[in-house]
């Protein structure tokens, strides 16, 4: 196989400042929408944010922790785990909108990304033209020139999936040689859904386990990044119980038990994912679950 021939695989980063269009671009790259991530690479510790699969190449998109946080960039330096990102990824895209002028915000990032420029190539990423014309389009292209040395300047924008191909082709060509590290397909909550239900399960049978024996399920109806806030994840979860004596008992008197269940809850998953959470826990009654297959199948038995 020659070097064009072969297959390419890695992981790339998007990092800016707040609203500059990372989550969109990212959705657009991959071509579905991706609520949350999933499971956790095995080469690196970083929640995946999707993943772009092609015959020659599968790009693995990263999430970069703590970035998102306008008083971490411009307060204080930097944590470790942000550098950390940068510097394990095969490749970095650095968005700023066509729309808003580079601000302190911008440069402070591009301080940093000049350092990681020596060893991981950066890619500057012009985002949203579609609200410009190209007069400030080429505009944003000197001023990004002007801000360091960029492996490759790029436009684009989600909405009109204007050079979204071109951009994917840009970050591939910059991956190393190797086989593909995920299976086909999209890349679905399921396994870490299981995983939460799993939590809150836990959390809701501590100490009163034999008052409830088997009559307990939970399901998660919606896992999502709160707008505005990529460092928030709304969990919205039921807890399944089969008789109205069940639903008294977990949600305790004046509902302080389902309250501790829920902090409980809160606290291992946060840990799983490394995120904030707001959990919103319901209790619902699904009458004798356990012998109604329609019931089970919604339950994911
Ligand atoms: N017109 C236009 N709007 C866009 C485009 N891409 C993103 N947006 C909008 O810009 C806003 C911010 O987009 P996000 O993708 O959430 O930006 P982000 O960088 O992930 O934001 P944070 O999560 O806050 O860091 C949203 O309202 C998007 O709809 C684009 O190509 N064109």
């Amino acid at each position: 196989m020659s070097t064009e021939d072969a297959h390419r695989s890695g992981f790339a980063c998007f990092v800016g400042r707040p609203n500059a269009g990372k989550s969109t671009l990212t959705n657009s790259l991959v071509g579905t929408k991706v609520a949350i991530t999933s499971s956790k690479p095995q080469t690196t510790r970083h929640a995946i944010r999707g993943i772009l699969h092609r015959p020659d190449a599968q790009l693995i998109i990263v999430d970069t922790p703590g970035l998102h946080r306008p008083r971490t960039l411009l307060g204080r330096r930097l944590n470790d785990l942000v550098y950390e990102t940068w510097s394990e990824v095969d490749v970095v895209g650095f968005c700023v909108p066509a729309d808003q002028k580079i601000g302190p915000g911008d440069k402070f990032i591009v301080e940093e990304l000049k350092k990681v420029a020596r060893h991981t190539p950066v890619i500057g990423v012009i985002t949203k033209t579609d609200l410009v014309g190209k007069q400030q389009v080429a505009a944003q292209l000197l001023a990004m020139q002007e801000l360091m040395d960029f492996a490759e300047l790029i436009p684009v924008s989600a909405k009109d999936a204007f050079q979204i191909d071109e951009l994917a082709n840009v970050l591939v060509g910059q991956l190393p040689e190797g086989p593909q590290l995920y299976p086909d397909g999209d890349i679905t909550d399921e396994p870490e859904s299981t995983l939460i239900a799993e939590l809150i399960r836990e959390a809701a049978l501590e100490g009163v386990r034999d008052e409830l024996p088997h009559s307990l399920a939970v399901t998660i109806e919606e896992m999502i990044p709160r707008e505005g806030r990529e460092d928030l994840i709304d969990v919205h979860a039921v807890i399944h119980v089969e008789r109205n004596s069940q639903k008294a008992i977990v949600i305790g008197r004046g509902g302080e038990r389902l309250r501790n269940v829920g902090s409980e809850a809160r606290r291992q998953i946060q840990a799983l994912l490394g995120s904030k959470i707001y959990l919103d826990l319901h209790v619902k009654i699904a009458k004798d679950w356990q012998r109604d297959p329609k019931q089970l199948g919604k339950l994911g038995f």
